[in-house]
């Protein structure tokens, strides 16, 4: 996205000083600028093309050239090295860099604009131009510097919030299954706790295990666990209401948390997930596997602390997995 539109602004910027070269009596200048606008269309098309690194390294190059030729040509007054200042954070979003190329370029760059300042500060300005064009050139150049700065800090913006949500994301999230982890799932309990003691609404919890989920793993391998706990967090997933949190709550584990929802509803709603799983043939290492769960279910008390329900939704698994397994057991 960044070399995109930097390259527009750097095609634009190369297409309209052809005729404006030529105008003010650069001829030379004017056909370098059309090898520049070529240079300048084919990293934009490469970066189409998904090569991100030859667009950034071709369009460096060309800024590191073109600043070299032009600036001696028609003095430093004319304000054509400002272009460095945005080559130099530009080079920092090509990921093939390591931070010794890096440094490299930032040297080569600044080195460049010292030498510059060194050999053609203090000379005159090239006859051609008048003071009042080198004037308006400079502005132009500080102008069209400053927006591309401007442009470049704009997606180190973007690209920062993109990563802390992502750091974010993966903080609350299970790899897995992509469910919520416990740790995010203990604070959704908490809120839900508070809200249905403050609402007076119903509230309830249920824990789903896999049963029997060693032996796929003992079985059939590690990786056709995986397979199966992401098919049934997709099971589960699907009979659920918007405002219904899922969470994997650990292993084969998964905690269901229904707000507005009594033990009648969540017995209703544990059913489908049950059946549904019960009913399906998963495929496992070219034959057929039934899947079975035990869901343990409890209908929050609001003058309890959440954990509290949890704790006895937990012992409602159980107490299914003791009664054979494959059912819905409610916590009485
Ligand atoms: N493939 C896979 N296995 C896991 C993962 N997390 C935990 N397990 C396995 O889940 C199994 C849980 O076994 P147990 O707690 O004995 O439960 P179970 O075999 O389902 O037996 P019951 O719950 O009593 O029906 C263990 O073998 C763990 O290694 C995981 O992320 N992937």
């Amino acid at each position: 996205m960044v070399i995109n539109s930097v390259g527009y602004v750097g095609i634009l910027v190369h297409l309209v000083l052809i005729p404006l070269f030529y105008w003010l009596g650069f001829p030379g200048l004017s056909l370098l600028n059309i090898f520049s606008s070529i240079l300048w269309i084919s990293a934009w098309a490469s970066n189409q093309q998904g090569l991100h690194h030859p667009a950034i390294v071709l369009m460096t190059i060309e800024v590191f050239l073109h600043t070299l030729l032009v600036v001696p040509t028609l003095g430093w007054q004319a304000g054509f090295q400002y272009y460095l200042f945005a080559a130099v954070p530009f080079t920092l979003f090509n990921n093939k860099f390591d931070g010794k190329a890096i440094i490299f370029v930032s040297i080569a760059l600044g080195a460049e604009f010292l030498w510059l300042s060194l050999y053609t500060h203090d000379q005159p300005l090239n006859p051609a131009l008048s003071e009042q064009q080198a004037r308006l050139l400079e502005r132009s150049n500080i102008v069209i510097a400053f927006t591309a700065q401007c442009i470049i800090s704009y997606y180190f913006r973007l690209a920062s919030i993109f990563l802390e949500q992502e750091l974010e994301n993966q903080a609350h999230t299970d790899p897995l299954t992509g469910l919520y982890n416990r740790r995010r799932m203990t604070d959704f309990l908490t809120q839900q706790g508070k809200l249905a003691a403050r609402e007076r609404t119903t509230l309830s919890v249920a824990f789903v295990d896999i049963d029997h989920f060693k032996k796929i793993n003992d079985n059939y391998g590690h990786e056709s666990g995986d397979q199966i706990l992401q098919a049934v967090a997709y099971f589960i997933k699907r009979q659920l209401r918007k405002d219904d949190t899922l969470a994997r709550w650990g292993g084969e584990e998964f905690l269901l948390l229904l707000p507005h929802t009594d033990i009648g509803g969540a017995r209703v709603l544990a059913e489908k997930i049950r059946n549904t799983v019960a009913e399906h043939t998963f495929q496992i290492g070219g034959s057929e596997y039934a899947v079975t769960l035990t869901i343990g279910l409890c209908e929050h008390r609001t003058e309890h602390p959440i954990e509290e329900s949890v704790k006895l939704a937990d012992i409602a698994l159980y107490r299914g997995k003791q009664a054979g397994r494959n059912r819905v057991m409610c916590y009485s």
